[in-house]
Parts: C-alpha cells; sequence; structure tokens
C-alpha cells in the first residue's frame, strides 16, 4: 500500500510504519484482528492520520485516550514529532507493548501513561483523539482533569455518530462547547467528530 496516494509519508516515517505492522503480526497480544498489510495502512494508519491533512489542528501536547496497540496516538507522533503524545492505557500488558514499540521505532515524543484516564489530573493537553473506546459525553467527562479552556477533541466514529451527539447535547451546551463532523467515505469510511469549545 503506497499512503502517497492519499498523503505525504517521507521514507523514514514509511519505514517506521513498516516496522509497527511486523511488531503487531509479532506479538502474542494479538492487538489487531487486522493482519492484512495493505488493510492494516489503509485502517490503520491512514485512518489515524488523514484528518489531519484537510483539518489544521493546532497542538503541541497530544493525549490518546485507551490508546490499545498504539492507535490513533502512534501515528500522530511519528508525522508530528515537534509534538508531544501521550498514550493513555488502562491494561498494563498493552502498555507493556506500547513501550516496547515506542522504543524500537525510537519515538523520542512519546509518553506511555498507564492509566484509566479519569484518574488523570494531568498533562492538560492541547488536542485529546480516542478511538473505539466509549461515547463522546463520557470521554467528554473522564478527560476533564487533562483539558483546559483551549483543548479540542477529536472522535474517530462512524455514521451513528449523532445519536452520540444527541446524547452528549446537553454537556455540550453546558460546557459552551460545539461540533463539527468530516465525513470520509473513501478509501475508508469514518467520520471524525472534533469539538472545541466556543
Ligand atoms: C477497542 S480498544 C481501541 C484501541 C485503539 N484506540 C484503536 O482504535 O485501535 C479500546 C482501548 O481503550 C482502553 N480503555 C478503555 N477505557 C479506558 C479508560 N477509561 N482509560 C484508559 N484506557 C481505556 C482499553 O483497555 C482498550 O485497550
Amino acid at each position: 500500500m503506497d499512503l502517497n496516494k492519499w498523503i505525504s509519508v517521507d521514507t523514514t516515517i514509511e519505514n517506521k510504519l513498516h516496522i509497527i505492522y511486523e511488531k503487531h503480526m509479532n506479538s502474542v497480544h494479538n492487538l489487531t484482528s487486522i493482519k492484512d498489510k495493505e488493510e492494516f495502512f489503509v485502517k490503520h494508519y491512514l485512518d489515524s492520520i488523514y484528518i489531519f491533512n484537510i483539518y489544521d489542528f493546532q497542538f503541541k501536547t497530544v493525549m490518546d485516550v485507551g490508546s490499545g496497540g498504539g492507535f490513533p496516538g502512534v501515528v500522530i507522533a511519528l508525522f508530528y514529532p515537534e509534538s508531544t503524545v501521550y498514550l493513555v492505557e488502562s491494561i498494563r500488558k498493552k502498555c507493556d507493548f506500547l513501550v516496547e514499540l515506542v522504543r524500537d521505532v525510537q519515538l523520542k515524543n512519546v509518553e506511555v501513561i498507564n492509566s484509566r484516564v479519569e484518574n488523570l489530573k494531568e498533562p492538560s493537553c492541547d488536542l485529546i483523539v480516542s478511538r473505539g473506546v466509549g461515547k463522546i459525553k463520557n470521554i467528554l467527562n473522564w478527560t476533564t482533569g487533562v483539558s483546559r479552556e483551549t483543548s479540542c477533541w477529536l472522535f474517530y466514529k462512524g455514521e451513528n455518530v449523532f445519536e452520540e451527539i444527541k446524547d452528549a447535547n446537553k454537556l455540550l451546551k453546558k460546557k459552551n462547547m460545539r461540533f463539527e463532523n468530516v465525513r470520509v467515505e473513501n478509501p475508508f469510511k469514518r467520520t471524525y467528530t472534533i469539538i472545541n469549545y466556543i
């Protein structure tokens, strides 16, 4: 899979993406059901980073809530080496995998935090991202301690996101927040939901 068809990837990053794929395939932890390389590149890598090419996020610090096998946080860290990315994951063995992964691809801008996010009071981050972890309303509540008035949230969702937004509407109003959806149909299907303070 040549990601350059969709986004610009230099050879250093590309090499690291291949290493990460191999690490996943050789891991006993089985953190992904996707084994096909092309599918892995689209559904994990491209999905993680695509929105950054079409939406202008301003950030120095990023928190990936429920990072699992490292998506989207590890990919964001690779493409934005000047930022600091915190991978928050509640399961210890997944954190062990992430620590090893980060070491093997020499990602100097990543810190792995073994905790439930709702137990954290710091670090407060500019951008909070989350894929496949929980409902928007819950994650907004869980990340109160690691956000500030200028923080932005990026959720990786599907077509049924409007149900979740409806559910979070009261909270969004109370916190004076607004949402925006960016829908992608090709080469994968995704609704990216971006939430900001007004
Ligand atoms: C379905 S996996 C998604 C992993 C990854 N984000 C992805 O999309 O491939 C959800 C992960 O979130 C973690 N998780 C769930 N609730 C969490 C919480 N409150 N704080 C931190 N991690 C959490 C789980 O342990 C699990 O690894």
